[in-house]
């Protein structure tokens, strides 16, 4: 489809759709225009107007564009109207809402041999969808959150398979489930609860890890004041269902953690210190704000609703954005200075493994 027919189509649909919010005015009473450009498409109001230009129009546009484009087109929901300056001399016409858009829609990665692509893969980049992925240098702090069931340990694992030549990796596995065997095929350090230990004693021991952690920033941060363009080597901190360790522990303990992860949250960036945190929700029980705060890659998979997407999208309405049905599908967002800052459909990798990881 051309941009122009694409301009016609998306006009006709608003004309149609819009119809009632705008007070029945039209392209035809020359009452708005629409623009369509390579990376999204401008809707042009004619001033003065009989209806009022605010988020509710926005989104209302959104949700008959999206729907309208899909799938030559995936619209990104924006948090409130997106205002765009236009270079015109005529006042009526000098200002129009941005609609962002993506080419097409999100497509699933199918992985026929985890390993070998793994091996496949060089420099710091984690493919995430076809036309999707992270540069590891880019991003600190990783989460992935989700009801039980919706995928997280599968998508941990193919998190893990990744990092494992771009990182070093140290686990801590609550659970004592497919982290750990993963782990073990794969020569890891791993933390996981004993018999004869209490909960205490085992999120001690993190402690102890997460405290080693932060001596590194610290001697990295020594490194960086003399040489501010040292490299060096990434070493992530993987967690498994955070919220685990937090419930019925020791409040001086639970303190230590929460004070020690968000140090390491705040200070990692430079140093390549990451985090890799995975739970089925991220409130405040679970990890300190200020970590959720300095998180760069958001991953929700499972049910996405105003509820679920409370703690790693503030700012969201979901209403309006496609969730791909299946397995392991979500909502993405990467906060780096590449990516544009919005949430996108997710639909996590599948792929095939040796027998006995999962
Ligand atoms: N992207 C995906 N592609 C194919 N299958 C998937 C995908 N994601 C999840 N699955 C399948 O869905 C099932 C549930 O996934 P998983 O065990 O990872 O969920 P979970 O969120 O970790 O659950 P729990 O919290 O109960 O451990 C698994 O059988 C897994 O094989």
């Amino acid at each position: 489809m051309s941009y122009k027919e694409c301009q016609q189509y998306l006009l006709q649909c608003l004309n149609m759709a819009l119809g009632s919010q705008i007070e029945g005015e039209t392209s035809y009473t020359n009452s708005f225009d629409v623009k369509v450009g390579e990376h999204g498409f401008l809707f042009i109001p004619r001033l003065p107007s009989s209806y009022v230009i605010d988020d509710s129009l926005y989104q209302k546009i959104f949700l008959i564009a999206n729907a309208a484009l899909y799938p030559s087109y995936t619209v990104l929901k924006q948090n409130s109207a997106y205002f765009v300056p236009l270079d015109s001399p005529d006042i009526h016409t000098q200002r129009a809402l941005y609609f962002p858009w993506k080419k097409g829609i999100s497509k699933r990665l199918i992985i026929p041999d985890l390993d070998s692509f793994a091996a496949s893969q060089t420099g710091s980049v984690i493919p995430i969808m076809e036309n999707l992925s992270v540069d590891y240098n880019k991003v600190t702090s990783i989460a992935i959150a989700g009801n039980s069931g919706s995928g997280k340990s599968y998508a941990l694992t193919y998190f893990l398979s990744m990092l494992k030549s771009i990182s070093e990796l140290i686990i801590i596995d609550p659970k004592f489930d497919t982290p750990s065997r993963w782990a073990r095929e794969n020569d890891v350090l791993v933390i996981h609860p004993e018999k004869n230990r209490s909960k205490s004693d085992f999120v001690s021991q993190i402690n102890e890890k997460l405290s080693q952690a932060l001596d590194l920033i610290y001697t990295r941060q020594g490194i960086l004041f003399e040489n501010s363009d040292y490299k060096f080597d990434h070493l992530t901190l993987v967690i498994d269902e955070v919220l685990a360790l937090s419930e019925g522990t020791n409040k001086a303990i639970k303190d230590s953690f929460f004070s020690l992860l968000s140090q390491i949250a705040l200070l990692g960036r430079a140093t390549k210190v990451h985090l890799l945190l995975v739970s089925q929700r991220f409130d405040y029980n679970s990890i300190p704000v200020s970590v959720r705060e300095q998180l760069n890659v958001n991953i929700q998979i499972g049910n996405i609703n105003n509820k679920t997407v409370q703690f790693l999208f503030p700012d969201l309405n979901p209403e309006g954005i496609v969730i791909p049905a299946g397995l392991g599908t979500g909502l993405i967002q990467i906060i780096d200075n590449e990516h544009p800052f919005q949430v996108l459909p997710l639909l996590c990798p599948t792929y095939y493994t040796k027998k006995g990881i999962l």
